[in-house]
């Protein structure tokens, strides 16, 4: 069993989700923000690659108050538990994924153990496989531990992994009103391409700010 996956991910009109320099950029407009920030708050786990938390320093919380008292008031935590997909367990210690803000689970590999203790102290390390982290096991895990909405926000190795073990459920793809360019910005799926392309079945679309906000249903063959 595996939770409902689906991914969250802001892209430019060209497909980039970030420049060259693989720093963060400002794609979602403040609504946009907004709809995330909800999606957060109905989510049970958000999950991201090492690469995101090494460009981003993500903190990966429930930004508004009201949506955290809602969820304690639904008996959960303020927020969702974040998960890092990190096979060589190379995320700083000073990550703010690592701060007691929410449950952290660090998912390495058996390549990753040297530096285990040390995140220990900080967040929950689970291992699942031995060069990359095994997704399946990792879902599956997750479920048995309660999740059953898991948000995925990248970035595009992560999501090309995932897609490729039929994991993900549903794309949300807000196109901000911008082109990024760069032959190496990264993009919403990075990595190899599909022999077979990925079909999507298009659930919704409608203005959002100043750019459009679409869902789309995976459809393995
Ligand atoms: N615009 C947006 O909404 C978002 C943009 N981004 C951007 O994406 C970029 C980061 O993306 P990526 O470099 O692609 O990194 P990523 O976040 O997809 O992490 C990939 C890394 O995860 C590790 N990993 C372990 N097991 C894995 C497995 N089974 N499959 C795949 N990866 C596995 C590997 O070290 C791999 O290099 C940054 O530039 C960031 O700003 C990231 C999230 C959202
Ligand atoms: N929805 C969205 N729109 C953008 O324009 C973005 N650049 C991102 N990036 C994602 O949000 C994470 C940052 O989260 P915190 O604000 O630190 O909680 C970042 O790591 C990307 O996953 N998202």
């Amino acid at each position: 069993m595996k939770p409902f996956v689906f991914v969250n991910i802001a892209s430019s009109i060209d497909g980039k989700i970030s420049d060259e320099s693989r720093k963060q950029v400002r794609i979602s407009c403040r609504e946009d923000f907004q709809r995330v920030d909800r999606l957060r708050a109905f989510s049970d786990a958000i999950m991201v690659g090492i690469g995101t938390v090494l460009s981003d320093d993500p903190s990966l919380t429930v930004k508004d108050e009201r949506l955290r008292y809602e969820r304690v008031q639904a008996g959960k935590d303020e927020n969702p538990i974040r998960v890092v997909v990190d096979s060589r367990l190379r995320i700083p210690l000073n990550a703010k994924i690592l701060d007691d803000r929410a449950r952290t689970i660090v998912a390495t590999t058996e390549k990753g153990l040297e530096r285990v203790k040390l995140i220990e102290e900080r967040a929950e390390v689970v291992v699942f496989g031995r060069e990359k982290v095994d997704l399946r096991l990792l879902c599956e895990y997750l479920y048995k531990i309660g999740v059953r909405r898991l948000m995925v926000e990248g970035g595009g190795t992560l999501i090309n992994s995932l897609l490729r073990e039929k994991m993900i459920d549903e794309f949300n793809i807000y196109y901000g009103n911008m082109i990024i360019g760069g032959r190496n910005s990264p993009t919403v799926v990075d990595g190899e391409s599909f022999a077979d392309p990925v079909r999507l079945e298009l659930i919704s679309c409608q203005k959002l700010g100043e750019g459009i906000f679409t869902r789309w249903r995976v459809v393995y063959r």
